[in-house]
């Protein structure tokens, strides 16, 4: 059993994170709920941060918040110097709600509407990363009209193809992300924005992907970007102050997974653009990075209840939990695996293996097959670790299931920061039917 950041077992065998109990989480809190273990997610910013300042390098290590939206999380990402990536107006009105840095969110998504746009313009964001020729078009309309100048980064696919799922990966050109970089959308872009009166062309973005172990195609991407720049430097003698490599760093949800340290993967990066910028002669453009899942994925912890059970004789043996693909769609939409522990039976021998199944009306919904956890009964508490990322970010509500509470656990201190739904937060935007529309019908 491999267990993360601050968790322990304590005298009593139950899992302790943060050097709190979760059985005293789930007495307090109820379940599901999805415990945040904050001294790990220190860890991680620190790790990235760190590594650009022995670098020497100039850099931005912004949170690419799609992975877990919430105020709590933005304000402690704004005390450890962090950036934010937001993707749409919902994720940049939490941003403003939690007071962060205007100058420190950078605008992402292939479809930003006119409205979002404008809104990132009124809260004075620090840059927008721009997909597409159509929202070039809007970008300077909405400049133009406000008389307002906005730092842009244009987006591109370098082409890389990474060895992740194949809904998680976006770097290949055949993308809906982007300006493709090889077959000359992203000179055009570029010769569109670069003398742009009120877009201040900084450089480019790119990400590959999300999942992704191999460090190869990190550097591949970076070298690429390094090319085209170097291209525009012999051609139009445009240097780009920024490089923004994005994010999409591993993490290890299960002991099958290899993944290196994050900083392995940004520090083989920065030093092949450093390499290049040497070979070049190139002034070292500030190194901005955007990891989501590597923030937040292996602090994340959920906590369920076990319910019923149910045997399929020499076939296999299902354990229910309270939660499922409504806190955790990965496992359905990805075959994402996990592992998971008894939370308050640490020390008990393993049992069988079982089938972890979740209470919705579908099948599929199983978050993990093939569990060897210890013999439960009803009651007791199922710990599925690495659930930081994209899991309440893609909770839904379907069969009307409540979303989770979210707590944030460090030093022995637990925070509630998401409470859970309650029936009526469930029923929030019905409209019930006048009568007489009823009436009509009968
Ligand atoms: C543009 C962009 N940046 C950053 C990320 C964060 O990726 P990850 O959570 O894998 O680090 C994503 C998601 O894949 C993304 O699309
Ligand atoms: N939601 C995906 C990652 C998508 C990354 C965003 N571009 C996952 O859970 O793995």
């Amino acid at each position: 059993m491999f267990l993360h950041g601050t968790q322990t077992v304590n005298e009593e065998g139950h899992l302790e994170i943060g050097g709190v109990d979760v059985t005293e989480i789930v007495a307090e809190y109820s379940t599901p709920t999805i415990v945040y273990d904050m001294a790990l997610f220190e860890r991680r910013a620190k790790g990235f941060v760190d590594t650009f300042e022995q670098l020497g390098v100039k850099a931005q290590v912004a949170y690419a918040s799609k992975a877990f939206s919430n105020i709590a999380l933005y304000q402690v990402a704004e005390t450890l110097g962090l950036s934010l990536d937001v993707v749409s107006e919902g994720e940049l009105y939490t941003a403003v709600r939690a007071n962060f840095p205007a100058e420190r969110i950078h605008f992402h998504g292939n479809n930003k509407s006119e409205s979002e746009l404008r809104y990132a313009f009124e809260v004075g964001i620090g840059c927008i990363v721009i997909d597409n020729f159509y929202e070039i078009d809007l970008l300077r309309k909405i400049a133009t009209e406000r008389n307002q100048k906005m730092n842009v980064l244009i987006r591109v696919t370098p082409g890389v193809e990474a060895s992740t799922h194949d809904y998680i990966t976006t770097g290949q050109e055949d993308s809906k992300f982007g300006f493709d970089l090889k077959n000359g959308q992203a000179d055009r872009a570029f010769q569109q924005l670069k003398e742009d009166k009120h877009l201040q062309f900084l450089g480019m973005h790119c990400h590959i992907g999300s999942q992704i172990f191999e460090v190869d195609g990190f550097v591949h991407a970076a070298e690429a970007l390094m090319q085209k720049m170097h291209t525009w430097q012999e051609e139009d003698h445009f240097i780009c102050s920024v490089l923004n490599l994005g994010g999409g760093f591993g993490i290890r949800y299960t002991e099958e997974d290899a993944p290196e340290e994050p900083h392995v993967y940004v520090k083989a990066m920065t030093e092949a653009v450093m390499k290049l910028a040497e070979q070049y002669k190139y002034p070292m453009p500030a190194i901005w990075i955007e990891p989501g899942r590597s923030l937040v994925g292996d602090a994340g912890t959920t906590l369920y209840t076990v319910g019923s059970q149910k045997e399929v004789p020499n076939v296999r043996q299902y354990v229910a939990v309270d939660g499922g693909m409504t806190d955790n769609i990965r496992p359905a939409l990805y075959d994402a695996k996990y592992e998971a522990v008894v939370a308050n039976k640490m020390n008990a021998p393993k049992g069988t293996v079982v089938t972890i199944a979740g209470k919705c009306c579908e099948s599929g919904d199983q978050l993990i097959q093939g569990a060897r956890i210890s013999a439960v009964e009803n009651g007791d508490i199922i710990a599925l670790f690495c659930t930081g990322a994209y899991t309440y970010a893609m909770a839904s509500n379907y069969n009307r299931l409540a979303k989770p509470a979210v707590v944030f656990i460090k030093d022995g201190r637990h925070q509630l920061v998401a409470r859970r739904e309650k029936l009526e937060d469930l029923v929030r935007l019905d409209e019930a039917l006048p009568q007489d529309w009823l009436e009509e019908r009968n």
